[in-house]
């Protein structure tokens, strides 16, 4: 049997709207193994961060699992499920969310301090992957001094401190100009590549979707393979 780093089994996550029920995911089923790269790429309001919560163990299915490294996540208390996601997801977004008043370093130390991993280890830790996203020079900048594409790969530094088995991203490039976004995406592929982590990134950028080893879409609460080349909206 495959060991997948992300499983979703039927998932279903139904919201109300008023008297109305809403059902956004539908008999989702979808699974990534390790080291494997999938654009989600669905037009707006289908149900990619509802998907990504839900893979992200944010928030529980109303039916169905989340296996994530072969561990059923569905129906564990919310304190098992805290610890699962800080030690084993990733998350980057569009919008960097470092903490202001830390340096560059000090924020890709801090998923690993909250797991307990002793100030020298961490610290050692960020700066290796620091480097790797080539942004060493600015480990101890804060992020109001570093350039957006910067600030980005300090975000995914510490996305995958703790080296997670799983990265969910959110337009992670979204917020920066074509060139630098290339840069940067560069960067988080060749991470990837190196980590083994799977990442699931949700993103409108179709050459982006094109450079992953594959993509899917959502269509009618279910996620289903995309084929980018017969994309019309491309
Ligand atoms: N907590 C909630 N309560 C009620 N409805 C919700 C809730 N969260 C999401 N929805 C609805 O579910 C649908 C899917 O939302 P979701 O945010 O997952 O879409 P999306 O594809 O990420 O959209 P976008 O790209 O615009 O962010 C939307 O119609 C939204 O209004």
């Amino acid at each position: 049997m495959t060991d997948f780093a992300l499983s979703l089994n039927a998932v279903h996550r139904r919201f109300r709207q008023g008297t109305n029920e809403l059902v956004v995911l539908k008999d989702a089923e979808f699974h990534m193994v390790p080291g494997e790269m999938v654009a989600l790429v669905a037009p707006s309001g289908s149900g990619k961060s509802t998907l990504l919560h839900i893979a992200g163990l944010l928030e529980r299915p109303n039916e169905g699992d989340v296996l994530v490294a072969g561990r059923s996540c569905g129906q564990m208390e919310d304190k098992a499920r805290t610890a699962m996601r800080r030690a084993s997801i990733g998350f980057v977004y569009q919008f960097h969310h470092l903490l202001p008043e830390l340096s560059a370093l000090e924020n890709v130390m801090m998923p690993q301090l909250i797991l307990g991993v002793g100030q020298k280890a961490a610290s050692e830790r960020a700066m290796e992957l620091l480097d790797y996203m080539r942004i060493g020079p600015r480990a101890e900048h804060r992020p109001g001094e570093l350039s957006g594409g910067e600030q980005q790969r300090v975000a995914i530094a510490r996305a995958v401190s703790n080296s997670p088995q799983v990265l969910l991203a959110d337009e992670p490039t979204g917020n920066l100009d074509p060139s630098t976004s290339d840069h940067v995406f560069g960067s988080l592929k060749s991470l990837v590549r190196q980590s083994g982590v799977a990442a699931l990134i949700a993103t409108h950028n179709h050459d982006l979707a094109a450079q992953m080893d594959r993509a899917v879409t959502l269509d009618g609460g279910r996620v289903v393979p995309l084929d980018l080349s017969v994309d019309p909206a491309r």
